[in-house]
C-alpha cells in the first residue's frame, strides 16, 4: 500500500505492490469551480483493481463533487478522469451511459423507488441498461441479488415497510446487480445505528470479494473507514493532501491529519 508522506501534501509515488496492480480510475490534475469557489485544485488519484479507497475530508471539502465527476454527472473545468479505460471527461452521453453500466453508485439516501417493490426496484437496472433480459434472467438476477444480502423475503415488500439497514442493504444488492467493476459509496453507513453500520461494512467486504469490485467511499464513520480502507485519501483544499494506509494517517504527526482521528 501506498505509504504516508514524510510532506503529506505531496501525493505519493505508487509501491511496488500498486505498480503491478491494474488501476481502474486515474484522476489526474482534476479541477473543478463553481463560480468563484475553487473546490478541485490540481486533484489527482489512481485507484487499483480491488482497491477501497476512503476519501475522508471536512464537510464542503468536495468529496460528494468528486465523485459526480468521476461517474460523469458533473463536467470538470480541467483535467482526466479516466474509468475503465475511459476518458468520461471526454464522452458522449450513449458512452457515459456504457461506463455508468460498470460503475456502481450507492447513494447516502439509496435512492430506492417508493412506489415500487423491492423486486421492481431492482428489476429496473436490469430492465434500464438491458432492453431485451429474458425474464427468467431477471428473475434469477433478482434472487442473487437478494440471496447476496440475505433479504430473499423483501421481494413483494414496499420500501416504506423496510428498516434503515434492510433499505440499505437493498439499494446495496441494487447497485450491484449490474455486477459493476467499480462502486463508489456516498457515506454508506451514514444515518445507521452502529451495530447495523458494522454490518454493513461486513456486507461491502464479502461482497467485493466475491465480485472483484474496486471502490471509492466516501465516509465519515471512522469505524466504517477503518473497517473498509485499504488506502485512505484526505481530500484537503481541493487537493489530495495525505495518502495513506488508516494506521498510517491515523499515527501521522501532521495536525491537519491527526484531527480526523481524535
Ligand atoms: N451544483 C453545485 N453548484 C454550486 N456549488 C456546488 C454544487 N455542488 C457542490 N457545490 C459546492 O461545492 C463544495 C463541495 O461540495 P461537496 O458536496 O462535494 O462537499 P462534501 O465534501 O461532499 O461535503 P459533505 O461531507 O458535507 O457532504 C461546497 O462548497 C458546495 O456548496
Amino acid at each position: 500500500m501506498t505509504k504516508a508522506t514524510s510532506n503529506p501534501s505531496v501525493k505519493n509515488t505508487e509501491t511496488a505492490a500498486h505498480a503491478q496492480g491494474t488501476a481502474v480510475i486515474v484522476i489526474e490534475h482534476l479541477y473543478k469551480r463553481f463560480g468563484l469557489n475553487e473546490v478541485l485544485k490540481d486533484f489527482s488519484l489512481t485507484v487499483y483493481k480491488e482497491e477501497n479507497v476512503v476519501i475522508l475530508g471536512k464537510s464542503g471539502a468536495g468529496k460528494s463533487v468528486l465523485i459526480k465527476c468521476v461517474i460523469g454527472l458533473l463536467k470538470p473545468d480541467k483535467g482526466s478522469i479516466v474509468v475503465l479505460g475511459d476518458n468520461v471527461t471526454e464522452l458522449s452521453d450513449d458512452d457515459l451511459d456504457r461506463v455508468r453500466s460498470k460503475v456502481g453508485f450507492l447513494f447516502q439516501a439509496n435512492a430506492l423507488y417508493d412506489s415500487m417493490t423491492v423486486r421492481e426496484n431492482l428489476e429496473f437496472p436490469l430492465r434500464r441498461h438491458w432492453i431485451n433480459l429474458p425474464q427468467q434472467e431477471v428473475n434469477a438476477m433478482v434472487k442473487e441479488a437478494l440471496e447476496n444480502v440475505d433479504l430473499v423475503e423483501t421481494a413483494n415488500m414496499m420500501p416504506s415497510e423496510l428498516s434503515g439497514g434492510m433499505l440499505k442493504r437493498i439499494a446495496l444488492a441494487r447497485t450491484l446487480i449490474l455486477k459493476p467493476e467499480v462502486i463508489l459509496y456516498d457515506e454508506p453507513t451514514t444515518g445507521l445505528d452502529p451495530v447495523t453500520a458494522r454490518e454493513i461494512d461486513h456486507l461491502i467486504l464479502k461482497l467485493q470479494k466475491k465480485y472483484h469490485t474496486s471502490s471509492i467511499i466516501i465516509s465519515h464513520d471512522m469505524n466504517c473507514v477503518k473497517n473498509l480502507a485499504d488506502r485512505v485519501i484526505l481530500l484537503l483544499e481541493g487537493k489530495c493532501y495525505a495518502d495513506g494506509t488508516y494506521d498510517e494517517l491515523a499515527h501521522a504527526a501532521d495536525q491537519k491529519i491527526k484531527q480526523f482521528f481524535e
